[in-house]
């Protein structure tokens, strides 16, 4: 016998059998002479044979994990579902059964091997997976949970273009054979086993050619296991429908037409259940199973020997065109039968021979190609497929309000009691939930967020701090004296005789004019006792007036030639601040000059001397655009609007689409046949209702409640705000497709909202920052559209400024990145 590799070969009744009790079967031509008498014949597979079959599955190799480390889960692995039978997969717990499946309707993909379905492979176009022609229902339960048996139907439904008088009437039969409960229950206040039936429901609604079942009857009781085998056996009959199905309840898919049993990444049998029962003397499925495994574990060969001695005869071909020596070598690399043989040579010195195999039907068929160009390529998006999104959006929106509606009103059902019985099964049915939690999160999150964020900002932020205590200590007044509010005459102070001035108590007008700005002010007997006060943090500034201030600050303006140190000394304030906060010491020397220039100013006005006599020889006019006290509120304002609608955008759209996948919808909408960008426009269509809303509530409490400065064109203000929600959207698609789970997603969400703040000239003028942040700065979402909305708000700018205009255009090509990005990893992203 050759040592080739035949990996997933059924294994022998040989090798069951004991060696005293020799075979009864004297030559393999009888035995192959009793396969072909079998309901399913063994053949060869030839690329035509392969695209006869529901499904194929070839030489398949999926592992997960690492290179270094990888965790195998099928290791050439081959399986074959004829037309119109009931395959059941069967193996343990974790053996590969859904990542086998999940590779079969398209969502992962294989390592190496090829896959099938219904004539085609899945994502092409004539395997129709994904698409209506399959029906899929995963392992978990994939359904909305705020949706009602209905809606979940006419969902499942419209995506599969069915009308929605198709759907009810589907509806009233699939409630009967899977005894559901009332068609307008949610499916949230279901029990697990319903929910599974509601999923199952959802899979053979649209009565496809093709279903794939991960664990139907699991939390079914008995009759209603057997009435849904029933069905099953029912639809395959007539080659009309396929069914693949796995299960833990082994002795079940005693009604399935194949077993594939399947173990260490392959299958150690793929038979009908009569013949495995038979071949290995077995009472039960699970018998079998058990043997099976033995063997396996015992590393017996695990081929037929019968059909080793058929690969034996086997010759080499002859090539009729020797050009195509590959592409025979490939497709003949093994000798799968359409059912039973489950042998495979991947070896690949090894040729088998294929004498039927025409140069037709080695070519690759039409669709594997790929002839089309990159635009034929692109679908356009279905019109049912976008109905039934929609739908289910707003659904998901306005089931939120309606419990909303039922916390603060209650209805009269539900104030007569929260149980009523169904009519079908006289179950306890729920109506009108009490308020869910969530669902005033949600609310919270559509009006409130937005609200609260920008009625904060508004109040907390830009604000002149007042009330900050200042120390004074005034040698003028007196050795020891607390007075603040001194006592000074309020008349020119100058001589009408000789024109001489007699300041006094000048020292006395500046605190005047400083409490005007400051009004904390606190008195000290001396430094000493004021420097305490700062270390105990309970002044934050601390003002020293010399004894003799006014006296030499009148002798330094009027001899200026001949003042010493010692008065020019005496005519200055001296100033010490707490410099810890940047903020507060910036406004309060300002406050401390300001307050001097007043006093001077004040002097000027009652000796009757020009205003500018004493001031600074600089003059500030009107500002050409802005205020004329510039306030952080302003400055910031344009940045926080832009931000707060961009990350509840993120977060919206994120935290859907992230829900939407973990609980498997996702998947199965995909597998339906909707393509990533019907969902991600699906999305937006109804995100971008919340997000007006959020808009104009954002935009109406910062310009008519706060008066935030709103100079320039409403409709450019107002589109600039919607379209970086919109990018908001798309950044929240990119988050939820790359991340796994909603920790990472808040994590990433998170961790790009404080750079933003940062680097976006939001709170702090781009020229400050470093020079390569600087750069970094131009390339983030929300650096030129805070730009351009500041410009426009104060600056009165329009769209035709470049300033205003390349916010649109950065916006916009962040957008195009974010959708695209977010498509080809819906498209690609496959385990
Ligand atoms: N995304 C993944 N990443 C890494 N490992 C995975 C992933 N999905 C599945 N696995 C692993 O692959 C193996 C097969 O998982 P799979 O879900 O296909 O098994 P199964 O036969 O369907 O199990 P069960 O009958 O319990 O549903 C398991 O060991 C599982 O831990």
């Amino acid at each position: 016998m050759p040592g080739y590799d035949n990996e997933g070969a059924t294994i022998s009744l040989e090798d069951l059998r004991p060696k005293d009790n020799p075979i009864t079967i004297n030559t393999i031509e009888e035995e192959l002479q009793m396969r072909r008498r079998r309901q399913f014949k063994t053949q060869k597979s030839t690329l035509a044979s392969r695209k006869e079959q529901a499904v194929c599955v070839r030489r398949a190799h999926k592992s997960y994990g690492t290179a270094k480390n990888p965790n195998v889960i099928l290791d050439g692995l081959n399986m074959t579902v004829p037309k119109g039978t009931i395959y059941g997969l069967l193996g343990a717990s974790g053996c590969g059964k859904t990542t086998l499946l999940s590779c079969i309707v398209g969502r992962r993909r294989l390592n190496s091997g090829e896959i099938w379905v219904l004539g085609g492979r899945p994502g092409s176009p004539r395997s129709g997976v994904p698409g209506p022609r399959i029906g899929y229902m995963p392992q978990e339960v994939a359904l909305f949970g705020d949706f009602t048996i209905r809606e979940t139907m006419i969902y499942f439904g419209w995506t599969a273009g069915m009308s929605t008088a198709e759907v009810d009437e589907r509806i009233d039969f699939l409630i009967k054979l899977l005894q559901l409960p009332s068609p307008s229950r949610p499916v949230k206040n279901l029990s697990g086993g319903q929910q599974r039936r509601v999923s199952l429901a959802a899979a053979l609604l649209h009565d496809p050619e093709l279903l794939i079942l991960d664990e139907p009857t699991v939390g079914v009781d008995p009759v209603l296991r057997q009435s849904i085998w029933d069905h099953l056996v029912e639809i395959t009959q007539g080659r009309r429908t396929t069914v693949i199905i796995t299960t833990h309840y082994i002795d079940e898919t005693k009604q399935a037409n194949i077993i594939g049993l399947m173990r260490g990444g392959k299958f150690l049998a793929e038979e009908s259940p009569e013949e495995l029962l038979q071949k290995y003397q077995a009472e039960s499925l699970e018998d079998v199973f058990l043997k099976l495994a033995v063997l396996q574990n015992m590393g017996k060969r695990r081929r037929s020997s019968i059909l080793a001695g058929v690969i034996e005869k086997v010759e080499l071909p002859t090539v009729p065109d020797p050009s195509r020596i590959d592409l025979e070598e490939a497709e003949i690399g093994e000798i799968s039968g359409e059912f039973g043989d489950n042998v495979s040579m991947s070896s690949r010195g090894r040729v088998v021979v294929t004498p039927e195999l025409t140069p037709a039907e080695a070519l690759p068929p039409e669709e594997e190609s790929h002839p089309q160009g990159c635009l034929q390529r692109i679908k356009p998006m279905s019109w049912h497929h976008m109905k039934a999104l929609i739908w289910k959006n707003f659904m998901g929106l306005i089931r939120n309000y309606r419990t909303i509606d039922s916390f603060f009103a209650p209805s009269s059902s539900k104030s007569s009691g929260l149980t009523q019985f169904d009519a079908l099964n006289l179950e306890p049915l729920l109506i009108n939930d009490p308020m869910y939690p969530d669902t005033i999160l949600v609310l919270a999150f559509i009006v409130g967020l937005p609200l609260s964020q920008i009625v904060l900002f508004c109040l907390a932020i830009g604000h002149y701090p007042v009330g900050l205590p200042i120390a004074v200590v005034n040698y003028e007044v007196g050795e020891n004296d607390t007075t603040v509010k001194c006592h000074f005459t309020d008349d020119c102070s100058q001589d009408p005789d000789t024109f001489e001035y007699n300041v006094t108590r000048f020292s006395c007008q500046y605190l005047d004019s400083l409490s005007k700005r400051q009004s904390n002010l606190i008195g000290y007997p001396s430094e000493r006792a004021a420097m305490e006060a700062v270390r105990r943090d309970k002044v934050r500034a601390i003002l020293i007036f010399p004894a003799n201030f006014s006296e030499s600050l009148q002798e330094r303006l009027q001899d200026q030639r001949s003042v010493d140190d010692y008065v020019i000394n005496s005519s200055v304030i001296q100033v010490h601040l707490d410099n810890t906060d940047k903020e507060v010491e910036w406004m309060l020397s300002r406050d401390v000059q300001l307050a001097f220039l007043d006093a001077a100013v004040h002097l000027a006005e009652i000796c009757h001397l020009p205003r500018k006599m004493f001031t600074v020889p600089i003059h500030f006019n009107n500002p050409i655009y802005g205020l004329k006290i510039p306030n952080l509120t302003d400055f910031a304002g344009p940045g926080v609007i832009l931000t707060i609608i961009f990350f509840l955008a993120v977060a919206l759209t994120s935290g859907a689409m992230l829900a939407e996948r973990n609980e498997g919808i996702l998947e199965r909408s995909l597998v339906s046949g909707i393509t990533g960008t019907e969902i991600l426009f699906g999305h937006v269509t109804v995100h971008m209702l919340v997000m007006s809303v959020q808009t104009v509530v954002v935009l109406l409490f910062s310009f008519l409640v706060f008066k935030l400065t709103l100079n320039g064109p409403l409709f450019w203000v107002i589109a600039l705000t919607l379209i970086t929600g919109f990018c908001g959207m798309t950044f929240g698609f990119v988050i939820s497709c790359l991340c796994e789970t909603e920790r990472t997603a808040t994590y990433l969400a998170l961790g790009s909202f404080l750079p933003m703040i940062m680097l976006c000239g939001i709170i702090w003028p781009i020229e400050g920052m470093h020079i390569i942040l600087q750069w970094i700065s131009v390339l983030l979402p929300l650096t030129k559209s805070t730009e351009s909305l500041r410009s426009m708000l104060q600056r009165g700018w329009s769209v035709g400024m470049p300033t205003v205009y390349d916010g649109f255009i950065s916006t916009g090509v962040w957008i195009v990145i974010y959708l695209t990005t977010s498509i080809l990893l819906l498209k690609f992203k496959k385990g």
